[in-house]
């Protein structure tokens, strides 16, 4: 029998910290393998894949979109050769040499492993939020809130302790006014904070109080329903703003039973990134509750990447991978490409745009696979790969066909698309089916598998 394939090192988690240390280690040699995440921890590519605009990482002076940004990260670990699975990793044994990493799908060995899982900030699931998610509603306002619908306003801020007042604090810089939410009648934040909070005449602290509903126009937030806890008296703050400061989940539940936590749950780094466990490190916010910026997961990721390098090296462990003349030729321009009517083969599996909608609705007898997709998705970049992946499986009997609702609006109003991604089924011009969200990847095979049969 085969002994099992010993990877170098395995990276658990694809956001800012996770992409760093698979360009450092891949660029070493060391052919990182990657579990990308799928679900259980946030999206792959972190938490950016949540927001627009991120105008504070350094190297793009005009900003650039969080998806954007982490597409680049993800195209420059893979051109040095990572090898990267769209999987969530769901056990680990860390008690065994070398390491097992466990997903629905696989299991690899390690003999060392990168943990960049990041953190999931706390939400409060209230009416309306989903709705106005990034259009008033944020979990960053480090992040966002300088952010031009802010400006001059009204914001409110969740939360009593240190972030929270920060967050108030620094808001003030942009809104009009902000009203800030506590749950109890004092604050937990430390005493030189709270001096900053009642010394700034732009805030109101309202105590005792809970926001129940977020109000908006169906386009933006435009109001926050609140209760006062010790009279029961409902009223509506005319904010555009709301930003959640009540903390952050770590997305560590994997790794307890091996791993030295904090009380709260984050994994207890020293010298750099290293954990309890010699050839375990942690990078990003996975260990960091204090800064959580992309640019400072960016950079532990780096430092996890030289540090395991070193690791091995030491112990004599590595197994060199070298780079293919592809990986070291710098990167062709793209060539202008053809208009959608020279481009458009009614047998490819694979299309894009209103064209070929309109043409393979009417023409095509194949079941036929619609998505809808727009540039700041997230979880839109995310299925990209997993659906084009999945289509090929079927030998020709699906074809798909992407739409960018940002460049074909007028058909995707008239196809009812509301959110993204959304995909329509259709058969013989027929609409079969409508999947709206991200959903586990066998209910887009199992569906698919359902009316080919
Ligand atoms: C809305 C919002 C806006 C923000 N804007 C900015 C900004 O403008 N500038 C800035 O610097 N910072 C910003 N931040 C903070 C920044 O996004 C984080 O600091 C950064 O993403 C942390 O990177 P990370 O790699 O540590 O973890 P994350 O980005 O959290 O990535 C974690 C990764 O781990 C994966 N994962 C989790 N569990 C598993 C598992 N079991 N198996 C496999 N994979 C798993 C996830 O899928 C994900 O890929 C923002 C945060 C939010 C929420």
């Amino acid at each position: 029998m085969t002994p099992p394939r010993i990877e170098n090192v395995v990276i658990i988690g694809s956001g800012p910290a996770g992409y760093t240390a698979a360009i450092y280690a891949a660029r070493a040699n060391l052919k990182p393998f990657m579990f990308e995440g799928y679900q259980i921890g946030g999206l792959p590519g972190g938490q950016l894949m949540t927001t627009t605009e991120v105008e504070n990482f350094p190297g793009f002076p005009e900003g650039i979109q969080g998806p954007q940004l982490m597409a680049r990260m993800k195209a420059q670990a893979e051109r040095w050769g990572t090898e990267m699975v769209t999987e969530d990793v769901i056990q680990v044994d860390f008690s065994q040499r070398p390491f097992l990493i466990s997903s629905a799908e696989r299991q690899v060995y390690a003999h060392s492993v990168i943990i960049c899982t990041g953190a999931t900030a706390k939400r409060l699931h209230l009416p309306g939020e989903e709705q106005y998610w990034t259009k008033g509603v944020s979990a960053c306002a480090i992040c966002d809130g300088a952010t031009p619908i802010f400006k001059d306003v009204e914001l409110a801020v969740i939360g009593g302790g240190d972030s929270a007042a920060e967050e108030a604090v620094y808001l003030t810089k942009y809104g009009s006014h902000v009203h800030l939410l506590v749950r109890s009648d004092k604050m937990r934040a430390s005493k030189a904070m709270q001096d900053r909070v009642f010394a700034n005449p732009k805030i109101t602290v309202h105590w005792q109080t809970e926001a129940r509903e977020i109000l908006g126009d169906g386009n933006l937030m435009t109001g926050l329903r609140m209760i006062n806890k010790a009279t029961g008296e409902e009223s509506v703050l005319p904010v555009r703003g709301l930003f959640y400061a009540i903390g952050h989940t770590p997305n560590t539940q994997l790794f307890k039973d091996f791993l030295e936590l904090d009380s709260v749950g984050y994994i207890v780094t020293r010298h750099g990134t290293q954990t309890n466990v010699e050839g375990v490190f942690a990078a990003g916010d996975v260990q960091d509750h204090e800064y959580r910026q992309a640019v400072t997961a960016a950079g532990s990721g780096c430092m996890a990447a030289l540090e395991a390098e070193r690791w091995l090296s030491a112990r004599g462990l590595i197994q060199e991978f070298h780079q293919t003349e592809t990986a070291t030729k710098p990167a062709e321009t793209a060539k202008p490409t053809a208009s959608p009517e020279q481009e458009f083969d009614p047998n490819a599996i694979k299309h894009r745009g209103s064209y070929a909608l309109r043409k393979l609705f009417h023409e095509s007898d194949r079941l036929l696979l619609v998505k809808y997709v727009s540039p700041t998705c997230g979880p839109c970049h995310t299925l990209k790969p997993i659906l084009d992946r999945l289509v090929d499986e079927f030998d020709g009997k699906v074809q798909l066909i992407e739409i960018d609702i940002t460049e074909d609006s007028a058909i995707a109003e008239q196809a009812g698309v509301t959110s993204t991604p959304t995909i329509q089924l259709f058969k013989n011009k027929e609409l079969l089916e409508v999947i709206v969200g991200m959903k586990p990847k066998s209910q887009y095979r199992e569906t698919i598998q359902r009316y080919l049969a």
